[in-house]
């Protein structure tokens, strides 16, 4: 049974249609991959999912919540976080203070419990801190934990974006291209925590990435969007297959 579904979304600028009458089901668990030309929409149906747009028109759920208006730190609270493509870091702060920062978004204390920092305050601070330390751990990046994070290479910085993404203990994760901008070795790394993700947290996984060999390799099933329409889903043969694929692929060289 799937359990995030968008249903029949458009998402209009002005008179492009960077969305038309998009279908997708997520199934829990799973890595689902969504790919396409550049332009083909991909970014924008995260964005939709996660609610930084609103669609034009159709409708998206959560098991049985609608999240088609709801504001990012809504959909957030509802299990679902998103790595960015454009990192979404501090530069200036360490990597352990983004992460720290990730959580404190989420407060659920007063000032006043904050400033006496008793009770509720301190458990909550404890709790983010073990939080905080657990996806440090997983994400290999203890090494890195006291540095700059503007300083840290790229493919580094890609993966603290990562781990501040997991900080919000998601049921599902949206990556908008994990591996861009990274060499061969970050991209295995890469490939091997989010394995882990779905393995290891059991964190349903969706990925927008241009990597084709990297996408065929680690999804279950996988969405292609061309001109903001599903052209293409199924499993990496089936993906290999389709005409229409290879026809929108080959068109983009
Ligand atoms: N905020 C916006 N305002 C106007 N047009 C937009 C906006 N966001 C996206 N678009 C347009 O919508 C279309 C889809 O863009 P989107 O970024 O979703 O594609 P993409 O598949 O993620 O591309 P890429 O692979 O290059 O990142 C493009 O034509 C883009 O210019």
């Amino acid at each position: 049974m799937p359990n995030l579904i968008v249903s029949d979304v458009t998402l209009t600028f002005g008179g492009l249609h960077a969305l038309s009458s998009v279908n997708l089901e997520i199934q829990p668990g799973l890595i689902t991959s969504v790919i396409g030309p550049n332009g083909a929409g991909k970014t924008s149906l995260l964005n939709c999912i996660s609610g930084f747009y609103h669609p034009t028109s159709g409708e998206i759920h959560y098991k049985d919540r609608r999240l088609t208006k709801l504001a990012p730190h809504h959909v957030s609270k509802l299990g679902i976080s998103r790595a960015f493509q454009n990192l979404e870091l501090f530069g200036g702060l360490s990597v352990l203070d983004n992460l720290m920062l990730a959580r404190h978004k989420d407060l659920s204390y007063n000032l006043l419990h904050a400033v006496f920092f008793f009770g509720k305050a301190a458990r909550v601070e404890a709790e983010n801190r073990e939080n905080v330390e657990s996806v440090i751990d997983f994400m290999e990046l203890e090494p890195y934990r006291k540095q700059t994070v503007g300083n840290l290479s790229y493919g580094v910085q890609k993966r603290v974006e990562v781990a501040r993404a997991l900080t919000l203990e998601p049921e599902v994760i949206l990556l908008d291209e994990p591996m861009a901008g990274m060499n061969v070795e970050e991209k295995e790394d890469m490939v091997r925590f989010i394995f882990d993700i779905k393995k290891e947290w059991e964190i349903t996984v969706v990925i927008v990435e241009h990597d084709l060999g990297v996408v065929m390799d680690i999804s279950d099933q996988i969405y292609v969007l061309d001109f903001g329409e599903v052209i293409g889903l199924g499993n990496a043969d089936q993906i290999a297959s389709n005409p229409r694929v290879v026809e929108a692929y080959i068109g983009e060289e």
